[in-house]
């Protein structure tokens, strides 16, 4: 016995430790005389890791309680710190010494360190194990882990209980591992936010411990379990999707741990940072956002390239009416201009050239008094002198203008005839029918209720056409069978309107030449039917004169205003290839008035007639 004491007082610790190893069952029984008197030696050396192991336990347990925690939890660190390294454990690190404890750092130090925090304070001395140690030396260090692991295991507790070994590697070697495990990683990055929290809780005292270990530490509390505290990566995960969670709620008690986890966090970082560098791939997807805008630019232009052609087709804008009109007379313009020019290219006044003058205004249909007004208007001022076709048109227009001003009048309607009929006559193909809509159109316009009778007897066209302008007037049309007695329609239309009390009936007639007696016989029985209602009746007797027919409009306007009282007229088609001069004749000659010009087969292609406007449309003056 003497000499195996001496051999262990000789050799010293190491004979003692390797003795340990080998006979861990065995001498118990035999040594213990021995060791008690060994003990106050043993301990005498190993009295440094003693105090070291009690504290900190104490601080893990307390980690869930307030921060003053580390003093108080003293007592209580001391029992649980026995069951770590309880033999069992050690055995298990031997195995499995060189991959596990890598991977087992990992995880301990994400999750558990946090709890670490209050046990900080005892832990300064931890931090000489875990640079010089590697995994290996786990076993030696094995009572001192206990230390040591109280910073890991914070973060450990709330994870998954994994049996490994990890309590005793030291946070070191730990730490690396966690770092190369990216794959985890992934998972957590589902939402980007996490790592900017994290990153965040760094820097910031508590953040630390919340962000990615924040909710550890909600877990600590409960988790006391730090005996089984090996959340692997997992808990990282966790943690990291729970954190905005626990910032609310766990922040003051974190706050006093977050001083020691700040350690951990180095760590820890390296997480967040994966988790960074995961979405920024994510974020790669950008580059195809500028492709997209550059196809929606030609597609835009495509668009525009189709749609300008649909533009195209838009009608030019219509004329207007005075436009029309110039348009129309502006071959019998031309033509009297082009004449006009000849006759004073380089000659004076004189009767030579008075005489051509008033031969080209005649052809030009103005009549003869309109022709002999011009030359003498011109013969009273620049006889002798020399004259321009300019001054000689101007003279023209002048001239003309006084001869058509009065004849140039609007039409009046007397209401207190109930209707004021309206009879409207002229040679075929005319106008009529056409007038009479667009003056239907102005009537119910300007609220007058208008009547409309088909005198037009002859032609079922006819009737049709007037009917269609009743619709599109809205005015109600009295209409017979084809071939009925035109003048008992227009007796019969005349009694209907004053039973419905129109202000206006307007009768159509049949057209007919002049020359015909029959016809214009049965013109003046409509007419006479009609004072049979009303002497006065019809009060107005309209006249439609084509401006494209000449000299003949003269005889027209004759023989219709002898047999049917015509009263008035409308020049038809002055937007087409008309001749005018003949407007001046009639007007000269008849002094009727001249109520509308058509321009037009449109609605509204009825305007009045001005005499300035048609004299200078007609000499050609601007
Ligand atoms: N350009 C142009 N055409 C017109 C004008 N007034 C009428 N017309 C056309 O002339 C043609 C004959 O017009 P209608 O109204 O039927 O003539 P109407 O005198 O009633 O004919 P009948 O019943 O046969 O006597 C039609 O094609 C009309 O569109 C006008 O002011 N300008």
């Amino acid at each position: 016995m003497a000499g195996f004491f001496k051999k262990i007082f000789s050799f010293g610790r190491k004979e003692v430790v390797e003795e340990r190893v080998d006979e861990t069952a065995p001498l118990p029984p035999i040594k213990w005389d021995a060791l008690e008197a060994l003990k106050p030696e043993a301990e005498q050396a190993e009295p440094e890791s003693p105090p070291v192991t009690p504290v900190p336990p104490p601080a893990v347990e307390a980690a869930p309680t307030p921060e003053p925690a580390p003093e108080k939890p003293k007592p209580e660190p001391a029992p649980a710190i026995p069951p770590a390294p309880e033999p069992v454990i050690p055995s298990e690190p031997e195995p499995l010494p060189g991959p596990k404890p890598e991977e087992e750092p990992q995880p301990a130090p994400g999750t558990p360190e946090p709890p670490a925090p209050e046990e900080v304070p005892v832990p300064p001395a931890e931090p000489e194990p875990t640079p010089g140690p590697a995994p290996e030396p786990k076993p030696q260090e094995v009572p001192p882990p206990a230390p040591s692991e109280p910073d890991i295991v914070p973060s450990r507790p709330e994870p998954q209980p994994e049996p490994a070994p990890v309590e005793v590697p030291t946070p070191p070697s730990e730490v690396p591992a966690q770092t190369p495990t990216p794959p985890e990683i992934p998972p957590s990055t589902p939402s980007p936010a996490q790592p900017t929290s994290e990153v965040s809780a760094a820097p910031h005292p508590p953040a630390g411990t919340f962000s990615p270990y924040g909710d550890g530490e909600k877990e600590r509390a409960p988790a006391p379990t730090p005996p089984s505290p090996r959340p692997s990566r997992g808990e990282g995960k966790g943690e990291g999707q729970r954190q905005p969670v626990e910032d609310s709620a766990p922040p003051p008690e974190t706050s006093t741990e977050i001083p020691p986890p700040i350690r951990q966090p180095a760590p820890i970082a390296t997480q967040p940072v994966r988790a960074e560098i995961a979405p920024e791939p994510e974020a790669v997807p950008a580059p195809p956002t500028p492709t997209p805008s550059a196809g929606k630019v030609t597609v835009a232009k495509k668009v525009e390239q189709r749609a300008e052609p649909q533009k195209a087709p838009e009608p030019a804008p219509r004329r207007s009416w005075f436009q029309r009109m110039r348009d129309g007379l502006a071959r019998s313009s031309r033509e009297l201009s082009g004449n006009i020019a000849g006759v004073f290219t380089k000659r004076k006044l004189d009767e030579d050239t008075l005489q051509d003058l008033e031969d080209v205004l005649i052809r030009a249909d103005l009549g003869v008094e309109t022709a002999l007004r011009v030359t003498d208007s011109l013969a009273s001022s620049r006889y002798g002198k020399d004259v321009s076709d300019s001054e000689v048109r101007a003279v023209m227009a002048a001239e003309v203008e006084k001869v058509l001003t009065p004849v140039a009048r609007p039409l009046e309607l007397d209401l207190s005839h109930k209707p004021h009929v309206i009879l409207v006559v002229g040679v075929n193909g005319t106008g009529k029918t056409t007038t009479i809509g667009k003056l239907a159109a102005k009537l119910t316009e300007g609220g007058l209720s208008v009547m409309l009778a088909a005198g037009d007897t002859f032609r079922a066209a006819a009737i049709e056409q007037l009917k269609i302008w009743g619709e599109r007037t809205k005015s109600p049309v009295i209409a017979s069978k084809l071939g009925a007695d035109a003048a008992g329609l227009a007796y019969d239309a005349f009694e209907k309107a004053k039973e419905a009390g129109s202000d206006v009936l307007i009768i159509d007639t049949a057209g007919r030449l002049q020359n015909k007696a029959e016809l214009m016989a049965e013109l003046e029985k409509i007419v006479r039917v009609l004072g049979k209602l009303d002497p006065e009746a019809p009060h107005t007797v309209l006249q439609t004169v084509d401006a494209t027919t000449g000299q003949n409009a003269l005889s027209q306007v004759e023989i219709f205003r002898n047999v049917a009282g015509v009263n008035g007229l409308v020049m038809t088609k002055l937007d087409g290839t008309a001749r005018g001069g003949i407007l001046v004749a009639i007007a000269a000659k008849h002094r009727l008035p001249v109520y509308f010009i058509g321009v037009g087969e449109q609605v509204d292609d009825l305007e009045p007639f001005s005499a300035s406007e048609f004299a200078r449309a007609i000499a050609g003056v601007a």
